[in-house]
């Protein structure tokens, strides 16, 4: 079987097409048809690309294969083969992909860029492409803003981390997706379209930008599924970060609340939250299986949108500054504005919120609520929304372990710790929120591995929604 073909014992197959093109020079590939269905006969020795740019370029860093099979197809139905499907120790030989690495998840709100700097001394026979990719990895690199809004995130840096056969830094940088024309402008002028290369690309901005990036960068454009790039990112980092996740202890305790580093690693089933401008709710069973169990639209979006529209505050920085120094109970009715204290028999709490806003319907109240008092109040209607949809997620799949992730707890330690408490709380202890140092960007760090991997395979697929 050609390395990174894994079909697996007794999974059902489906239709897949291939066929070998010859390779014989700079420009020269000739289309062979071959009995898909009988892939072991494939032959020797044959590597599996995405992409007939990929053999000019291998061609000019001279690892170029005699022959490539190229396939379009599913391995099978229910378990599509991903980048995690392909361990570290799977014996192929060293395949690079053209130069840059990087992989980019187009969000609603934010554009994730991750980016692998290779430690090793780049082929010299490849000069163009290492000399145009030298411009674009300092540009990265030397800076830590790119124009008015594009951020490197230095603190999340990983160095030394393996991505098939290579070591090197994993950067991580950041801008607003209305930004993404100004992005792909910018990344024509440090030369990006004149590689031989194809750009990996998840998120829902792939599929919205694809035909403006290929119109203006000439590129291919190759499509991931956001989620199963999510997770096959989440098992990476996971895996090559030592402290990636944590819960806190005594959250709601400023004195005596502290980060406890705790790995999910092989702990399934557990839920991934994942709170971007919308929410989506995955439950994960192994390394290779998840699925989209629910969602809401009430999410990090949501947030920023009311408290821009109450507060007059432009960022979510300022949003999330202005909402921890504000005090919700300005603005929502308590279970003890109503009751006067405890609905003891149904063990509610007097200061849990009865009504979000609820108080805002009282003309004087509205007059005494602060702008940092509205913002806290939105803060922890959409932070209380989701964490009761996750608890009922985990209630109904029975899983014990929530992970939290996505850019709205970016800097947002007041939900951080109240999913922490809520989660506890409804689940009588039973239920623990987790949460992981990379936030937002697992979906552009699988969305890289996929890219890494276009060469050994040419798959694409998402995993299954039962919503
Ligand atoms: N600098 C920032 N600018 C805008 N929003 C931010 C910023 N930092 C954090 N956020 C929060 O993160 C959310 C976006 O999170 P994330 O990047 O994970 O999702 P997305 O990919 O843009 O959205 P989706 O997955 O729904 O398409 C915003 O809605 C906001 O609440
Ligand atoms: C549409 C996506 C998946 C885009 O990332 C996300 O914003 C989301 O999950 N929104 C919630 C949609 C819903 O299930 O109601």
């Amino acid at each position: 079987m050609p390395s990174g073909i894994r079909g697996g014992p007794g999974r059902p197959r489906i239709p897949i097409q291939a066929y070998y093109s010859s390779f014989d020079g700079m420009s020269d590939t000739r289309d062979e048809p071959v009995d898909a269905s009988d892939l072991t006969n494939a032959g020797a020795p044959t590597t599996v690309v995405a992409s007939p740019k990929r053999l000019i370029s291998a061609a000019a860093a001279g690892d170029a294969p005699r022959k490539v099979l190229h396939i379009n197809g599913s391995f099978s139905e229910k378990e599509p083969p991903t980048s995690s499907h392909i361990s570290q120790s799977d014996d192929h030989p060293p395949f690079n992909p053209p130069m840059p690495w990087f992989g980019i998840d187009v969000g609603g709100t934010l554009v994730k860029l991750v980016y692998f700097e290779p430690q090793e001394v780049l082929p010299e026979d490849a000069a163009e492409e290492v000399e145009q990719t030298k411009v674009i990895l300092k540009y990265l690199t030397s800076n830590k803003t790119y124009g008015d809004t594009g951020i490197r995130d230095v603190h999340l840096e990983m160095k030394g981390v393996p991505i098939d056969h290579h070591t090197g830094t994993l950067h991580f940088i950041r801008f607003p997706s209305s930004a993404m024309e100004k992005f792909i402008h910018l990344a024509k002028a440090k030369g990006l379209s004149s590689l031989n290369t194809t750009v990996c690309a998840t998120g829902g901005g792939a599929f919205a930008y694809e035909k403006y990036i290929r119109q203006e960068m000439k590129l291919e454009l190759n499509k991931f599924d956001e989620l199963e790039s999510l997770i096959s990112g989440i098992h990476y980092i996971e895996q090559h970060h030592p402290e990636e996740s944590y819960y806190f202890e005594n959250p709601l305790n400023d004195e005596t609340c502290r980060k406890v580093p705790h790995s999910i690693r092989d702990l399934y089933p557990y839920l991934v939250v994942n709170i971007g401008s919308g929410v989506s709710v995955m439950l994960v069973e192994s390394r290779t299986k998840f699925r989209r169990v629910w969602g809401t639209s009430i999410g990090g979006g949501t947030f920023l949108g009311l408290c821009c529209l109450l507060t007059g505050c432009e960022t979510f920085e300022e949003g999330i500054a202005l909402a921890a120094k504000g005090d919700h109970r300005n603005v929502d009715k308590l279970v003890r504005d109503i009751y006067g204290g405890d609905y003891s028999r149904f063990d509610l709490p007097g200061d849990t919120v009865a009504s979000s806003f609820g108080q805002m319907l009282d003309p004087e109240w509205r007059k005494n609520a602060k702008p940092e008092d509205l913002a806290r109040a939105v803060l922890v209607t959409v932070t209380n929304n989701i964490g009761s949809l996750a608890m009922m997620c985990a209630m109904n799949a029975k899983v014990d372990k929530v992970v939290f992730l996505g850019n709205f707890l970016r800097v947002n330690s007041v939900s951080m710790k109240q999913l922490s408490y809520a989660m506890d709380f409804w689940s009588k202890g039973k239920c623990k929120a987790l949460f992981m140092e990379h936030e937002g960007y697992f979906g552009a760090v699988g969305c890289l591995l996929e890219y890494m991997n276009l060469g050994r395979q040419n798959a694409h697929h998402g995993g299954s929604s039962d919503k």
